[in-house]
């Protein structure tokens, strides 16, 4: 087991299921640090997870790896705080959408390395798909310490940082596709006569069985797709409706949106500070 300390920085949605993630795969209670705004939202932790909230400052001087999970537009604040402040053997890892290394590296000491991270919430069944980036003073061995911290949470690879923005647009917000792709699934089996109930269960099992086969039958999509589509049937049918629709391009568009969303608040952040 490793010998390292974490602190989540900012334990909201994502940084709770990080450090329950954590704890899950072995990781004890003291090596896992956490900090919040509100006191009640540590006492809520502390007692869902036995582990330690404390403040920032404390956070820096005990954990060696410090993972920043506030939300982009917090972070300058944040880091405002206290980043001089952060001892020169520590690991930062940020979790933030869109913010380069770049932004975290000028509000802290020299030499301090810097890793960027996209992960995603199926972490809370450590299914999580996580893109790791060295920035300023990374080296291979802090992009390992990165990956040991993930790798129980789900799949990880390593990405150039360049590439983070798409990342965020295809894995990071990913999910969200899903669920709304299974909640108008689930509609529409409504509107053909399903109860909700059932339409629902129908929907969910199908993504989680076409998920899992995806993964690990290994083909490609289409061949799957076409394994599907009997001549003259009802896939066909659906399938010329969603390209009539314009689905396709619709996710070209909407994952743009999302990489150039991401483009935006960095120069947002950048020229605020
Ligand atoms: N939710 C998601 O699916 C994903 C989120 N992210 C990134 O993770 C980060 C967090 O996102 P969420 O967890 O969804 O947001 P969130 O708002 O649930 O969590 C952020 C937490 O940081 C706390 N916080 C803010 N300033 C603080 C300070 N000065 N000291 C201590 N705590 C402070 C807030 O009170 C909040 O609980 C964002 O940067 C986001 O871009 C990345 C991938 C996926
Ligand atoms: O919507 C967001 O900005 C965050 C980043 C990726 C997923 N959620």
């Amino acid at each position: 087991m490793t010998k390292h300390s974490v602190a989540v920085i900012g334990a909201g949605k994502l940084g709770e299921l990080v450090l329950a993630g954590l704890l899950r795969s072995g990781w004890t209670p003291q090596q896992v640090l956490a900090t919040t705004r509100r006191p009640e939202r540590a006492a809520e932790l502390a007692e869902r997870h036995g582990i330690r909230p404390v403040l920032n400052l404390t956070a820096v001087t005990q954990a060696d790896v410090l993972l920043i999970a506030v939300k982009p537009q917090d972070a300058g604040k944040l880091l405002d705080d206290f980043g001089m402040k952060v001892p020169p053997d520590r690991l930062v890892v940020s979790l933030c959408a869109g913010l380069p290394t770049s932004f975290f590296a000028e509000r802290l000491p020299g030499g301090i390395p810097v890793v960027r991270v996209m992960t995603n919430t199926p972490a809370l069944v450590d299914q999580a798909m996580t893109a790791i980036s060295p920035g300023p003073y990374a080296t291979d061995e802090h992009l390992a310490i990165v990956e040991e911290v993930f790798q129980p949470l789900g799949r990880t690879v390593r990405v150039p940082e360049s590439q983070q923005d798409a990342v965020t647009a295809v894995s990071g917000s990913g999910p969200a596709y899903f669920y709304l792709l299974v909640e108008a699934m689930a509609d529409a089996g409504v509107l053909l006569g399903l109860p909700r109930n059932v339409a629902h269960e129908l929907a969910v099992q199908t993504a989680v069985g076409s998920a899992i086969m995806l993964r690990d039958s290994g083909e490609h999509p289409v061949k799957l797709r076409e394994s599907v589509t009997s001549p003259g049937g009802t896939t066909a049918a659906a399938l010329r409706e969603l390209e009539n629709h314009g689905l396709r391009a619709a996710f070209l568009s909407a994952l743009e949106a999302a990489r150039d969303r991401a483009r935006q608040i960095a120069t947002e952040m950048t020229t605020k500070n």
